[in-house]
């Protein structure tokens, strides 16, 4: 087992808010080991292109509370290619990297494992992604600071729908994950949920808002992934009730920037000491989460992709939105 004296990270993929204090306790936890961590830019992008700088805990310290990634981030078309995963293994080699912190989503996750197939360097993956979707961890970095904001809009939304008795359709991101639509919807009182895991959900929405009189607001949180989009989700409502005033709003990135809910700093902290220990004690390709509020470290072959809804969460939303 080669000792680690140097560990490469990078953020990849879509920012989210915890990433910044995640990044501060690996670099804290490498040094009070005597490990050195260099900062890679961009994702997947910087490790291409050798794009390194050092990282000290005494400058992240005073950024660990900023939303986004002071590392920068990126979507890398080129890591795919074959030339891409080469050159990333060069600079790896280049700067003498004994192992890598990956923290992103599935997809960052999935190019991990493609660089593990011609690549032997250790690595650990922290899960950060707003749309919650990782298997092996309760949450990812970035979903609470998510939800809570889409929470502080909808509340917002809620106003003047009260004032006007519009029906408001809220689209909130996740990709094809609807976690942040049943978290905020359930959490502002909303009407109605849709969420791609569910198609009675749809049923739902229409006979109830069949029989709606424009006396109240009628707030309906829609993923964006979900099977059916806002602008058609508009027109079938019209369809069924042509007594209604509705207006669609759509929260965007708006979503995934501000600073991170103490939930996701925490969360941060805990994953980023898990990840360096975990490297420093010889793990490799395994993943940082938290199971039943424990940091835990789990396979990384099956760490990819889950949105599964459980029972609980399922009859909630029927409980509050049939
Ligand atoms: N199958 C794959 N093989 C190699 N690399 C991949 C693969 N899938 C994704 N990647 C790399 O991982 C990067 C990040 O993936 P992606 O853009 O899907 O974001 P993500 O990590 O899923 O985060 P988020 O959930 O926030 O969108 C991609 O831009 C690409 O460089
Ligand atoms: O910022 P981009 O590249 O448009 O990606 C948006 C996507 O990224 C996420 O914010 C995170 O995966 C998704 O919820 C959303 O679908």
């Amino acid at each position: 087992m080669t000792k680690i004296q140097h560990i490469g990270i990078f953020t990849s993929g879509g920012d989210a808010p915890g990433m910044n204090a995640a990044l501060f306790a690996v670099v804290k936890t490498a040094e009070t080991l005597g490990i050195k961590v260099s900062g890679i830019r961009r994702g997947f992008e910087g490790l291409i292109d050798d794009d390194l700088i050092p990282l000290q805990s005494q400058q992240l310290q005073k950024q660990m509370h900023l939303g986004g990634t002071i590392l920068k981030t990126a979507r890398s078309e080129r890591f795919k290619s074959k030339l891409g995963q080469e050159k990333s293994v060069q600079t790896i080699k280049d700067n003498k990297l004994d192992a890598l912190i990956a923290i992103g989503g599935d997809g960052t996750f999935r190019g991990m494992l493609s660089l593990s197939s011609i690549s032997n360097i250790p690595f650990i993956g922290i899960p950060g992604t707003i749309d919650n979707d990782i298997a092996g961890t309760d949450y990812t970095l970035g979903f609470d600071s998510a939800v809570n904001t889409a929470i502080k809009c909808i509340d917002n939304i809620r106003d003047t729908a009260e004032s006007h008795n519009r029906v408001f359709l809220v689209e909130v991101m996740g990709r094809d994950s609807g976690y942040i639509s049943i978290y905020s919807g359930l959490s502002c009182g909303a009407d109605s949920i849709l969420i791609p895991e569910s198609a009675q959900d749809f049923t739902y929405l229409l006979e109830k808002i069949k029989n709606y009189s424009s006396e109240d607001a009628f707030i309906v949180v829609v993923a964006e992934g979900d099977e059916v989009s806002v602008e058609e989700v508009s027109s079938k409502i019209r369809s069924v009730n042509t007594d209604i005033d509705l207006r669609i709003a759509k929260l965007g990135h708006i979503q995934r920037g501000g600073n991170p809910s103490a939930q996701d700093r925490m969360l941060g902290i805990r994953l980023g000491v898990l990840a360096t220990k975990a490297l420093f004690q010889g793990e490799s390709n395994k993943m940082a989460g938290v199971r039943n509020n424990r940091p835990t470290l789990s396979a990384f072959e099956s760490r990819v992709k889950e949105h599964i809804i459980d029972a609980e969460l399922q009859a909630l939303l029927t409980l509050f939105c049939k």
